[in-house]
């Protein structure tokens, strides 16, 4: 059997070889961007690759700032020519569920901004539908928790807050200082209704649910790349 971060790799190294020299580029956050990030910041020392690239998180920025990758503001940056992520879950329709590395407010962000935003996976982020394997994640406004967890809980789900290791840590913050929660829908079967229903929640800031984003699927499979 493949080894999993093999596949990622392989992913990974695929999309950082479709940039080329002159593109602003959107580098998502966790551990398959992570294998991207690196084949760009190779190609930069190697071929000496130009590109502005924005980042999605604390992590791809000390990694770009690690690799002499240049960086710009997210918020000097109106638009991007590529944007390359990973994701938790994708479906059929390239739908998608991310944000278990609480990057998710500023993945979509920076994905909004792009022409092209490409996913890069294993192949066991595939799902049928969204919300068999995960929680939907949220970043709410800590002065929004009550009221933001009572609409969520009216929409059908569970919210939990997420919090680190118990007993020693407090709960998630994200990298813009919110709370980070988990909303249990189980499986969705209407995912755009879903997504128009929680972008109307006050204080509820961005959430995990990425539909009709993605214009590509890099997936990493034991037999090959499949990309559609
Ligand atoms: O917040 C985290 C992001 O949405 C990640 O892109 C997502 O969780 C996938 O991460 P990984 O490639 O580590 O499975």
């Amino acid at each position: 059997m493949a080894d999993l971060n093999e596949l990622k790799k392989n992913a990974g190294i695929l999309a950082a070889n479709k940039i080329e020299s002159g593109m602003t580029v959107g580098l998502g956050t966790g551990s398959t961007a992570a294998y991207m990030v690196a084949r760009l910041g190779e190609r930069i020392q190697t071929e000496g690759l130009k590109i502005q690239a924005v980042s999605t998180s604390w992590s791809t920025t000390i990694q770009c700032r690690q690799l002499g990758i240049p960086l710009m503001d997210l918020g000097d940056a109106e638009h991007l020519d590529i944007a390359i992520d990973g994701a938790d879950e994708i479906d059929p329709q390239k739908n998608l569920i991310k944000g278990r590395g609480a990057a998710h407010l500023l993945e979509k962000i920076v994905a909004s901004m792009a022409d092209h935003y490409i996913i890069i996976a294993d192949d066991g982020k595939k799902v049928k539908q969204l919300g068999e394997k995960f929680a939907v994640p949220l970043e709410i406004l800590p002065n929004a928790i009550a009221s933001v967890t009572y609409k969520v809980h009216k929409l059908g789900a569970d919210l939990q807050i997420r919090m680190g290791a118990p007993g020693k840590d407090g709960p998630v913050i994200s990298d813009s200082g919110n709370l980070i929660a988990d909303a249990k829908f189980g499986t969705i079967n209407d995912p755009e209704k879903l997504d128009s229903e929680l972008n109307k929640i006050p204080g509820l800031l961005g959430h995990g649910l990425f539909i009709g984003m993605a214009n590509k699927v890099i997936l990493a499979t034991p037999n090959g790349i499949e990309e559609w």
